[in-house]
């Protein structure tokens, strides 16, 4: 089970902190200066990954600090605790086994039904895209539409994206929102004689899901197609799911043991089976399996997610780095960072410790990001000489999907930028300052801006795999080392009930008990809502 220790109090810490009084004036260039081999001693060369974190406000002592801080804190006993499938959800009495669903070795009684539903999700995969499993009409079906929100949307959506240069004829859509005038928009493309619905929730009661189930299903009807052949569902509540017209053999099940965002290994990722075919929803698996293996057995120093949290945790309890932002090369990940905030910030979003203590140190880091190049043209002005220093991941593939000079010039800035961002304008790039230029002064950059580059091979199911693999487990090791409960969400599911009985003030027309902020927004909402309908 997991210590409950504060680890602000712990030996480790007070030699960060100590050490941090040492580190915060250096500069990265000078490090790299006295050792020219440096990039040996800083990157992590794993599979078809090069993980370089070289560009850190880091030496050997830090390192070796950091990884002390993970011994003291009895890091190994927390990642046996998760594969072990311990109740380390303590808040829900709950394991955490999202790793079981790509556990290809496993033998236990879990594995036995994770098998199956992967068996399941392969046969009906084939099925719709053969053309086999059939509409009311006994059409093949083209559209697939996922209704899901949060883990049941990000995560699937996020991967059918990112793999699309391995999707077949199925085409994807994804609701989330409660925005009919987005989803308006769809219905109007979609042909409701060959459209296939999947309702995902684990929990078959979120608002925002069921409404528009239930609107997808009265279009289904309205246009005379047979509902338990055009839904179907994935979900843990197997009864409300019934309920709302699935038949019993159309729905999918989810366990309490895999939080939501988490879950897109499961059959809340029958979406991406779906789009790209159940083999590359399989090599996904695949490549999480081999990030896990590599997570279990690896020494700290060499093992890429904790060394990936434990600079996180350098910058965010020590520099005071508020955010960081990850900056993937490549269109197809542009829906990675919005998957990735609700990993980390979902997760990590915690002030209160596991011994029910308000926490003395910061959680969480707040990420963010956006692809290059377009990031580079909105906002890395600010990180190259704004104010605030912001730690980056850059994201890069050796190899396109399709073979192009282009390639050469997105890697190009790929690499450009983290050089900046590192050395500032100075050697070989440093311009002289004329001398009657009056602008010169806001021209120079300092650079010493710290990032990590991830160069990988090829974006592939399987290396995509490993990428989100790596991302979940730096989330649980930051989770671990705070003394925080990582896969619960009370505050979201607060703010859930809260818009139920606001909802029902509205359509009462009757708003109490608000503060008066409140009240007079809610009020002119009311006021002017020019209901037509
Ligand atoms: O799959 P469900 O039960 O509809 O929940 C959707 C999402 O809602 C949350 O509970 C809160 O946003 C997430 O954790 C979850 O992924």
């Amino acid at each position: 089970m997991f210590v409950k220790d504060n680890p602000s109090g712990t030996v480790s810490w007070e030699h960060l902190r100590n050490h941090f009084f040492e580190m915060q004036y250096v500069k990265m260039q000078e490090l790299f200066n006295e050792d020219k081999d440096r990039i040996k001693k800083f990157h992590i060369r794993w599979k078809d990954f090069i993980v370089d974190f070289s560009k850190n406000r880091i030496n050997d002592t830090t390192l070796r600090l950091l990884v002390d801080f993970a011994n003291e804190m009895k890091l190994s006993q927390g990642i046996e605790a998760l594969f072990n499938g311990e109740l380390i959800n303590e808040t829900e009495k709950r394991s955490v086994l999202h790793t079981a669903l790509r556990d290809t070795k496993n033998k236990s009684a879990v594995t036995e039904e994770i098998k199956e539903t992967l068996f399941r999700i392969k046969m009906f995969s084939d099925k719709v895209i053969k053309g086999e499993y059939r509409s009311t009409s006994d059409k093949p079906f083209t559209d697939i539409v996922n209704v899901g929100i949060g883990g049941s949307d990000l995560g699937p959506k996020m991967v059918v994206e990112a793999l699309g240069n391995y999707r077949n004829h199925l085409k994807t859509h994804f609701v989330s929102n409660i925005d009919f005038d987005a989803i308006d928009e769809l219905l109007k493309k979609l042909n409701p004689e060959t459209t296939l619905v999947i309702v995902v929730s684990k929990s078959f009661t979120t608002k925002e899901t069921i409404e528009n189930a239930i609107l997808f299903k009265n279009w289904l009807i309205a246009h005379k197609q047979d509902v338990s052949k055009h839904i179907i569902a994935v979900s843990t509540n197997n009864n409300e799911a019934q309920a709302f017209g699935i038949q019993e053999q159309n729905i999918f099940p989810m366990w309490d043991f895999v939080g939501g965002r988490f879950s897109l290994w499961s059959a809340v990722g029958i979406s991406i089976a779906l789009s790209v075919g159940y083999a590359h929803f399989e090599d996904l698996l695949k490549g999480a399996e081999s990030m896990d293996e590599h997570f279990k057995q690896e020494s700290f120093d060499k093992n890429i997610p904790v060394v990936l949290a434990l600079l996180s945790i350098w910058y965010n309890n020590f520099f005071g780095f508020e955010t960081e932002v990850v900056i993937p090369y490549a269109n197809k990940l542009t829906d990675f960072p919005a998957y990735l905030q609700q990993v980390t910030m979902e997760s990590n979003g915690k002030n209160i410790d596991r011994a029910q203590n308000p926490v003395n140190y910061q959680t969480g880091t707040i990420v963010w990001g956006e692809i290059g190049t377009n990031s580079q043209h909105a906002f890395f002005q600010l990180f190259h000489q704004g104010t605030k220093i912001i730690p980056v991941d850059f994201i890069g593939f050796i190899n396109p999907f399709n073979e192009s000079d282009m390639h050469d010039l997105l890697m190009a800035n790929f690499f450009a930028q983290s050089e900046a961002l590192l050395n500032g304008k100075v050697g070989n790039y440093a311009e002289q300052p004329q001398e009657d230029d009056v602008n010169a002064v806001y021209k120079g950059f300092l650079g010493n801006r710290p990032s990590n580059t991830f160069l990988i091979e090829k974006l592939t199911p399987e290396s995509l795999g490993k990428l989100l693999a790596i991302y979940e487990h730096k989330t649980f090791v930051q989770g671990y080392l705070w003394n925080i409960y990582s896969f619960d969400q009370f505050g979201v599911e607060y703010g859930k009930k809260l818009a139920e009985s606001i909802r029902e003030e509205i359509q009462n027309k009757h708003i109490k008990g608000h503060d008066c902020s409140t009240t007079f927004l809610l009020e002119n909402y009311l006021k002017y809502r020019k209901k037509t309908l």
